[in-house]
């Protein structure tokens, strides 16, 4: 019997700047919350996202992120789900930056525009409150004034130290 071995492509993607806008800090996520972050930031040379994290003036997370081949949805573009799992990130991570230990409660997104792919992007967060155990983020993925999705986060403060 003949065997047919399938060929895979493999669609191997250059070198991407992730480089940060003037006065934003270098932010080391795995420092704060372990390494476990591997849906999003895993394969820092990968196909799907790679990510960069930073502080900028104020202290709020900011993320530079490619979105490869692999997040694709609509034809050329992200998939929604894609821009979800990125917002959960950084905007779960931007409480944790602020000091408060979460999961995310609720993401609530509006998707503005299209994102095409092998984009590098970036991801604005801002915390917005922190009452008992809710701490409430609010971010939004965007490129110079094209905002690609938005997004009002809950997150939830976990019980223990
Ligand atoms: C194992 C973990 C180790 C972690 C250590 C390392 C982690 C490293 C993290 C890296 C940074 C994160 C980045 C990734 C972020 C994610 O991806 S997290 C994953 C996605 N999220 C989840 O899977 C969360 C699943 N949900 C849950 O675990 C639980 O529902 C929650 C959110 C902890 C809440 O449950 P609970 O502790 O029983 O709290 P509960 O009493 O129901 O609610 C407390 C309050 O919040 C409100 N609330 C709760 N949920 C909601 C909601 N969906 N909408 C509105 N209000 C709500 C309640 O109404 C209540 O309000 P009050 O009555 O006090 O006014």
């Amino acid at each position: 019997m003949r065997v047919v071995k399938k060929k895979v492509l493999v669609d191997v993607c250059g070198p991407v700047d992730l480089s940060g806008d003037e006065g934003w800090v270098a932010f080391d996520a795995p420092a704060l919350v372990g390494a476990s972050l591997r849906f999003v930031s895993g394969e820092p040379d990968g196909n799907r996202y790679r990510v960069r994290y930073y502080r900028d003036a104020e202290q709020q997370l900011r993320a530079r992120i490619w979105f490869g081949p692999e997040t694709e949805g609509p034809p050329g573009h992200s998939h929604g789900g894609a821009m979800a799992a990125v917002l959960d990130e950084v905007l779960g991570l931007a409480a944790w930056a602020a000091g408060h230990r979460v999961v995310v409660g609720n993401l609530n997104i509006s998707f503005r525009n299209l994102l095409p792919l092998e984009e590098v992007v970036t991801v604005e967060s801002t915390v917005i409150s922190a009452a008992g155990r809710k701490v409430m983020v609010h971010g939004r993925i965007c490129l110079g004034e094209t905002v690609f999705a938005e997004a009002e986060c809950l997150c939830i403060t976990l019980p223990g130290k």
